[in-house]
């Protein structure tokens, strides 16, 4: 995984840097002066990408990142403070954290057009500061003082540049960590995210603290580029606008922000010298991000898909058997790992799961069947903490869980899979293994995929059907060891033969790996190869639990579960 970071980095640096030469040796100086800017917004478009299209929350103030930022830059600059623009700069970054920190909170409680609402509001209030303030040295019309080495247009080109690419490399690494990896997730699915033990605040704030970072340097960068900084360039149209283009071009992507960067600056100039309105752009900005919201597809994701496409496909490695290789069981304690007891949960009049007990030993495999609507999901949903009250108490390794969120009960031991699958289908299949498992090495990430027939750690998981990234969930899971593991229908989507060959592989996994397991599954041939006993819930009730062959005979079973009537099981 690290290799294919190195290689993602390498391939930007460089393409960067010839894209940089070309620009030098073949464009005039008002070309690269253009040119000069398109990074720069380029960088605010990677900010913007990070916190909307990595993260799925909506900003709409990006510009205001960027105007503390320049803001800062400039201070310095009349402050004659030492250290230089690129000091000025990432202090006016770090300056523009708080101010995205601030903004992230309301990200907590908040989506979609709310989210969308608060941060337009904060736009509409900074530019109502910027209006009674001006920025420093405005009035003087004291120029930004630029790096020595870089004063010239075309240095300062190399400047910016040189920015971009770190930047972009930085998130390149960060995108792929396990950092990056949970903002996908927290973007895909909130619950799904959280069940994996990461923290969404964490995950939102971290997004938004970097990515106003980010915006407040493209902001003092902005101050070198102009020299003097008016109220104008950080307006909540241009907020609008960025936000726009980078729903349009993907800004997540390095790709896309250069697109979007070359848009955003070369779009004006185009109607410019056709004797057109500046407005004509927004308006093709806007056009462009309906197209890409109603086709799901950016601009970035469409030139890559097509590169996938045309691309000579690398034929699969062979790796032979690796079973050796999968990671060690954990001792988990020994006796009950996981007892549920008086447990009974209301959705309004409805009671889904009327006083249950359920006990799964250390290192079993226990099935809970029952038809559907008995209440199987609500006990997994009660267990892993995504209700928000239930009466009775459920408790693993002997340990109450009650009032315990679902990202602490991950962390203690309590990993679910659900009914549908809730993987970002952004991530690569090694990315999303090892943001449900914790650390794992290469070697044992192989195997683990080998040994439930996932595809290879750098397919991308948009690339996959839906009965493999089933597949991935219980791999993902299984992969983390943890004490329990809460398996919902797992077989759905698969084939009658995958389905028999999965209960194989889950009745080895409290050997394999030292977990327990709670099985919900219709598959009655699946549960029998499987489990070591089951329980049978109808109507929210235990109507019968035991071993597997004697509890899918008793009549009372074979009534609820099968629709056969006793009557009929008499004669
Ligand atoms: N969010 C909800 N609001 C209201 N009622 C709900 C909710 N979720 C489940 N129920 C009801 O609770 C009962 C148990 O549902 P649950 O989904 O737990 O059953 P299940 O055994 O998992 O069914 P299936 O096999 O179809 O998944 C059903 O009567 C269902 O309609």
């Amino acid at each position: 995984m690290k290799h294919a970071s190195f290689r993602a980095a390498a391939t930007t640096a460089i393409s960067l840097a010839v894209l940089g030469a070309l620009v030098l040796l073949l464009l005039p100086k008002y070309w690269v002066f253009l040119i000069t800017a398109v990074f720069i917004i380029g960088i605010a478009l990677q900010s913007l990408g990070l916190v909307t299209g990595r993260t799925g929350m909506i900003s709409l103030c990006q510009m205001s990142f960027a105007g503390v930022g320049a803001w800062v830059t400039g201070y310095l600059n009349v402050a004659e403070a030492p250290g230089g623009l690129i000091v000025w700069v990432l202090i006016g970054g770090l300056a523009a954290v708080p101010v995205g920190i601030a903004i992230g909170l309301p990200a907590l409680r908040l989506r979609g057009i709310n989210l969308a609402i608060v941060t337009l509001g904060f736009a509409a209030a900074f530019d109502t500061v910027l209006a009674t303030i001006t920025f420093p040295g405005q009035t003087t019309f004291t120029q930004v003082v630029r790096p020595e080495l870089f004063d010239s247009d075309r240095g300062y080109f190399i400047f910016i540049l040189g920015f971009y690419g770190i930047i972009a490399v930085v998130l390149e690494f960060v995108s792929r960590s396990r950092l990056g990896a949970s903002w996908l997730a927290v973007r895909h699915s909130e619950r799904a995210a959280a069940a994996h033990g990461i923290s969404v605040p964490k995950a939102k704030l971290s997004a938004f603290a970097i990515s106003a970072f980010i915006s407040g340097i493209s902001g003092g960068l902005l101050a070198g580029y102009l020299g003097t900084l008016v109220a104008e360039n950080f307006n909540m149209m241009q907020s609008l606008a960025l936000f726009a283009v980078s729903t349009m071009v993907g800004a997540h992507f390095t790709l896309g922000a250069i697109i979007g960067g070359i848009l955003i600056t070369l779009f004006p100039e185009l109607l410019r010298r056709l004797n057109l309105p500046q407005d004509v752009g927004n308006l093709f900005f806007a056009l462009g991000a309906v197209q890409a919201l109603s086709t799901g597809e950016t601009i970035a994701e469409t030139w890559a898909r097509l590169g996938r496409k045309w691309m000579p496909k690398r034929a699969a490695k062979e790796t032979g058997d690796l079973s050796a290789h999968l990671p060690a069981p954990v001792q988990h304690a020994a006796g009950i790992a996981l007892e549920v007891s008086d447990l009974t949960v209301r959705y309004g009049a409805v009671v889904a799961l009327d006083k249950v007990h359920l006990k799964v030993p250390a290192k079993t495999v226990v099935g809970l069947v029952g038809p559907n609507g008995a209440g199987k999901s609500t006990m997994v949903d009660a267990i892993a903490g995504f209700l928000a009250s239930y009466e009775g108490s459920i408790k693993l390794n002997g340990q109450p869980l009650d009032g315990q969120s679902a990202t602490v009960r991950a962390h203690l031991g309590i990993r679910r899979t659900w009914q549908t699958t809730r993987i970002a289908p952004e991530l690569r299949v090694g990315e999303y293994i090892r943001l449900a498992a914790g650390p794992i090495s290469d070697s044992e990430l192989e195997a683990v995929l080998q040994w439930f027939d996932c595809p290879p750690p750098e397919t991308l998981i948009s690339t996959v059907d839906a009965g493999t990234r089933r597949l991935l969930d219980v791999a993902g899971v299984v992969a983390a060891r943890p004490p329990v593991i809460l398996l919902d229908e797992p077989a759905a989507g698969q084939s009658y033969a995958e389905a028999l060959k999965l209960g194989e592989r889950i009745a080895a996994i409290p050997e394999k790996f030292g977990s327990a397991v709670l099985l919900i599954e219709h598959d009655m041939d699946l549960v029998r190869r499987a489990c070591s006993a089951i329980t049978v819930f109808d109507f929210g009730r235990v109507i019968a639990d035991g071993a597997p062959q004697a509890v899918l005979a008793m009549p009372i079973v074979q009534k609820a579960y099968m629709g056969i009537e006793l009557e009929e099981n008499a004669a």
